[in-house]
């Protein structure tokens, strides 16, 4: 196969909910080996409501249509880029000067009075002028949470450990869902801009709801840009920093973008849906014993999944 025309694989996982001992297996193999050689993988069959994913689409289209001066009533200034809205261009990639032309809004776990990382990860924020909005993308956060738990017990086994070994690290975890409007171009520029400039995701795993609209790449382990599309109804699941650091970089975390549109003629409005899987927040991110080995000695000290994500957000220009 010529270099640029690899995809990434696609699996099923209801295969490893349900299919037989074979096709369990097979899921285990294939998942596993993508997330090692591509640092992502496309995923089918995995549980979650195609429906939802529709009428959430539909509420954050209407969300980010409203006007700008109602869209900054719900930014969070005390958890800049942790919850609630975020302005077009505001974040920008590890490393860049020019902010991303995007804007988002995140959704985070809600846990009851009285849990002790309650204050920690905040209140989420709601819009009025969207009812649904709440229901909609709590419900998505739920569903897309549990397929994330399944997905990893199967990394679990892949890796001959046990399964619940990243699953336990991930409960109550500070994962976040990010609704992103990405408008055309010729409505919003910012010279040197991209949709999304090239970065690895800082947290465990991503679940991405297929985009409205093409423009996603991956950057191979051998250096080569390939694009990711994915069919309605498919989410794409990438590695990140945290899985990188639990790992000692045995399943590195993948660089990835969003090119914008190539010519006028497609200069379309992109919706996407990442779901960032996070660690709870003192749970301690160092090598798992099997992966520090004499060839491969732990290549960061320990570190808790709050005090990286600190640093990262430091480095994204949230904090100060
Ligand atoms: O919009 C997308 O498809 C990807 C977005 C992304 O990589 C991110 O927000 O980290
Ligand atoms: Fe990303």
């Amino acid at each position: 196969m010529s270099r640029s025309a690899r995809r990434i694989p696609t699996v099923n996982l209801s295969h490893y909910r349900s299919g037989t001992p074979e096709e369990r297996a097979r899921f285990v193999q294939v998942f596993g080996d993508a997330l090692k050689e591509f640092g992502f993988v496309t995923v089918e069959g995995h549980g979650v409501d195609d429906a939802l994913i529709r009428r959430t689409y539909t509420d954050v289209e209407r969300f980010f249509q409203l006007p700008e001066s109602t869209k900054t009533r719900y930014a969070v200034p005390e958890r800049p880029g942790q919850r609630g809205f975020m302005a077009f261009g505001q974040e920008h990639a590890k490393n860049r000067k020019v902010g991303d032309m995007k804007e988002f809004w995140h959704v985070g776990r809600e846990l009851p009075v009285g849990h002790p990382y309650r204050d920690d990860y905040g209140p989420n924020v709601w819009p009025e002028e969207v009812p649904t909005f709440r229901t909609n993308t709590l419900t998505l956060y739920r569903e897309l949470d549990d397929a994330a738990t399944v997905m990893l017990q199967a990394l679990a086994d892949y890796l001959g450990i046990a399964r619940n070994t990243f699953s336990d690290m991930t409960v109550d975890g500070n994962s976040v869902l990010r609704l992103i409007h990405y408008p055309p171009l010729k409505d919003r520029f910012i010279p040197g801009g991209v949709r999304a400039a090239e970065h690895e995701d800082i947290n465990f795993i991503t679940l991405l709801c297929e985009g409205t609209s093409g423009g996603l790449e991956l950057l191979t382990r051998d250096g080569e840009w390939i694009p990711v599309d994915t069919l309605r109804g498919q989410i794409v699941v990438d590695s990140g920093d945290m899985l990188s650091r639990v790992m000692n970089g045995v399943i590195p975390s993948t660089t990835h973008r969003v090119v914008n549109p190539p010519s006028t003629e497609q200069d379309t409005v992109r919706y996407s849906m990442p779901f960032f899987v996070h660690p709870y927040s003192d749970c301690v991110l160092k090598p798992l014993p099997q992966t520090e080995t004499p060839d491969n000695p732990a290549r960061h000290p320990p570190i808790t999944a709050d005090a990286f994500l600190k640093q990262r957000l430091r480095e994204l220009g949230f904090l100060k």
